[in-house]
């Protein structure tokens, strides 16, 4: 359906194309007190894609991410309503309808925020803290796991010989990258980066766009981000939150 000359996002549910998507949603809306940030979000995103949310500050980009590990119900007072199904390797969830604990819905549904946020410990403690965290406590196969996160973040080559000096003192970038690899160590099927770049330098930047095309290899990717070039260069799908609801624009 051509709405205002963009693709309005899919509205109407073919049971083919949903029984192949990673994600979708049917009337999707969002409100904080009475205030509506969106609404009517029918979306379909297929897996192994890099689908990318562009609009302007305050549409609402953020919390659009947080509704799908339920991530906004830790800052209370927000309201979904619709649906928010995702497709994990063992079924459909429903993530507002069917109990799953948010520990193990944000282990399937990784997110990477903004500004990078390393713990004040070693970079290969950081890169292991979410598995230690779940009770995993072998050391030979944890520093393998540390090494292969931090090759899919593109970062294993650059720390290999600090991977015990503190993880506060890498560029930006790398702490991006770090975070990243942080991550990936739960090997989630959803991975959402919340303007991963837009913290760094131009470099950096293109080190971290050089990695997402490998990252879909292994995740269903859904990022926020302002930079309409960047958009363009590495996502399959992209979507502007505009007048409270999501239009496809390319
Ligand atoms: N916990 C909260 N309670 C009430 N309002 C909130 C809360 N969190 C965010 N908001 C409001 O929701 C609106 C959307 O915020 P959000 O961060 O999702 O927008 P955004 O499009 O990501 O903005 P930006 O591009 O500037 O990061 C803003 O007006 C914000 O002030």
């Amino acid at each position: 359906m051509v709405w205002n000359g963009c693709w309005r996002v899919a509205l109407c549910f073919d049971n083919d194309m949903a029984s192949a998507s990673k994600i979708i949603t049917r009337s999707l809306a969002f409100s904080y007190d009475k205030k509506t940030l969106f609404e009517s979000i029918d979306l379909e995103l297929p897996e192994h894609c890099i689908a990318a949310v562009t609009g302007p500050s305050g549409a609402g980009k953020s919390t659009f991410l947080t509704v799908f590990n339920r991530l906004w119900q830790e800052f209370g007072g927000g309201n979904v309503s619709g649906t928010v199904l995702l497709r994990f390797a063992d079924g459909l969830v429903d993530i507002y309808r069917e109990h799953l604990p948010a520990s193990e819905l944000r282990r399937r549904v990784g997110m990477v925020f903004q500004k990078p946020n390393p713990l004040p410990m070693s970079i290969h403690k950081n890169v292991a803290f979410p598995l230690r965290l779940a009770g995993h406590r072998k050391r030979g196969e944890m520093d393998h796991l540390v090494e292969k996160a931090l090759r899919k973040a593109h970062l294993f080559e650059e720390v290999k010989d600090r991977l015990r000096a503190d993880a506060r003192a890498l560029s930006g970038g790398q702490q991006q990258r770090l975070c990243i690899a942080r991550a990936l160590m739960l090997e989630p099927e959803i991975l959402l980066l919340d303007e991963p770049t837009s913290s760094l330098d131009a470099r950096s930047c293109g080190k971290i766009e050089e990695l997402l095309d490998d990252l879909k290899q292994s995740c269903t990717v859904l990022m926020v981000s302002h930079y309409q070039d960047q958009v363009r260069r590495v996502a399959d799908l992209v979507f502007e939150m505009t007048d409270q609801t999501l239009i496809r624009s390319a």
